[in-house]
């Protein structure tokens, strides 16, 4: 299938840095943080990750959309990143799997996007400079008009998102096979592969919305509680921190990823800051403090909790320390909270993706160490 005749796009960073390309996708305009992403396989999942929500994703990978697009893929219902830019779209698509273009994906449901960029040049220069505004049009192809919308637009740092992304409606996601624990999931931007990872080890999955009570959580009479990865800055993100702050008054185990490890920071005191221009990408190496393992591991993040790293902290809910560590920055990129007398693991996270939709699998332990968790053993 050809690609469609395109016409002249722009793109404006807030610093004024510009670059001429043509329309991918939808024609229009759009604003959003501009991040780049290094991975390079997993368009699709990138694109429908509700954590890319007012983000316009880069990619690395020089040739996007080889393989198309399928209904099986995704991470969630929709495209999800505010804009696209690439350097070489696909002319071809060419998979077994494939149903229709990526291009008209990206038309089909409004998303502007821009290829022919020399998106080396561009990630180089957010490396440099830092995660920043973007705007790119297909209407307004004068720069200094583009750029004074950009400088218009809203921030990342302040934002909260989480609640625009979340699930109206408590669903249930069904234990494969024998059901082992019931765990309230709240839905802050949930990819659609966490529930399953969960289900396909006797989990029952409820998934709240992201303005869920304890109440809520209570009713489903969870093992464990769960809050998933999500857009927006945490420290945004108040009232999720003192849900997760109550139920771990009350001892509910937990278990968070990325966003969910950015709340259980907060809700345990520590700070949250913007990194210059995050993680995202599916080979980062990731170290397990207790084991000293490294995995390799799958990243989508722009902030982190900043807690002390080899030092034991204590909380009104316990000790807690600073379980994994980023080798490429020492970022943090876990937690762990034990109880004070026991010892006995109450809650972890981590700021990477276990659940690696696309990515390695390194990290899927962390669902065992779930379990074990709500079953008390560890
Ligand atoms: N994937 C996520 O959960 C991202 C968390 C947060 N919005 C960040 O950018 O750091």
């Amino acid at each position: 299938m050809p690609l469609h005749a395109h016409k002249e796009a722009l793109l404006v960073l807030e610093d004024g840095r510009t670059f001429r390309g043509e329309s991918f996708g939808a024609e229009g305009e759009t604003f959003g943080e501009a991040v780049f992403s290094t991975g390079m396989t997993g368009y699709q999942e990138t694109l429908t990750d509700p954590s890319y929500h007012q983000q316009v994703v880069v990619m690395t990978a020089p040739h996007v959309g080889n393989t198309g697009v399928n209904d099986e893929d995704p991470e969630s219902k929709k495209i999800w990143v505010a804009g696209y830019v690439v350097r070489d779209p696909a002319r071809v698509s060419s998979s077994w799997r494939a149903q229709r273009t990526l291009d008209d994906d990206l038309r089909d449901q409004s998303v502007v996007g821009i290829s022919g960029i020399d998106t080396r040049a561009l990630t180089r220069h957010l490396r440099e400079r830092g995660a920043m505004r973007v705007g790119i049009s297909t209407i307004d192809t004068d720069p200094e008009a583009l750029l004074a919308k950009v400088r218009a637009s809203a921030e990342m740092s302040g934002a909260n998102l989480s609640e625009a992304v979340s699930t109206q409606e408590t669903y249930v996601v069904e234990a494969k096979g024998e059901k082992r624990f019931t765990v309230a999931a709240l839905d802050l931007g949930i990819k659609e592969m966490t529930p399953e990872r969960m289900a396909e080890r006797g989990i029952e999955v409820h998934v709240l919305p992201a303005t869920a009570t304890l109440e809520d959580v209570k009713a489903v009479n969870p093992d464990g509680l769960f809050y998933s990865n999500g857009p927006g800055d945490p420290a945004a993100t108040t009232g999720q921190v003192e849900l997760l702050q109550k139920a771990l008054a009350e001892d509910i185990p937990y278990f968070g990823i990325c966003f969910g490890n950015q709340l259980f920071g907060r809700a345990l005191g520590f700070g949250t800051y913007k990194l210059k221009y995050g993680h995202r990408g599916i080979n980062q190496p990731v170290m397990d403090l207790t084991t000293r393992k490294v995995e390799v591991t799958a990243h989508n993040h722009g902030f982190a909790v900043d807690a002390p790293v080899g030092e034991e902290t204590k909380t009104e809910f316990g000790i807690a320390t600073v379980s994994h560590v980023n080798l490429n920055d020492d970022c943090v990129e876990g937690l762990e909270l034990k109880d004070a007398e026991t010892g006995k693991l109450k809650g972890f996270s981590v700021q990477y993706h276990p659940e690696a939709a696309a990515g390695p699998h390194d990290a899927g332990y962390l669902f065992d160490r779930f379990i074990a968790t709500m079953a008390k053993e560890v």
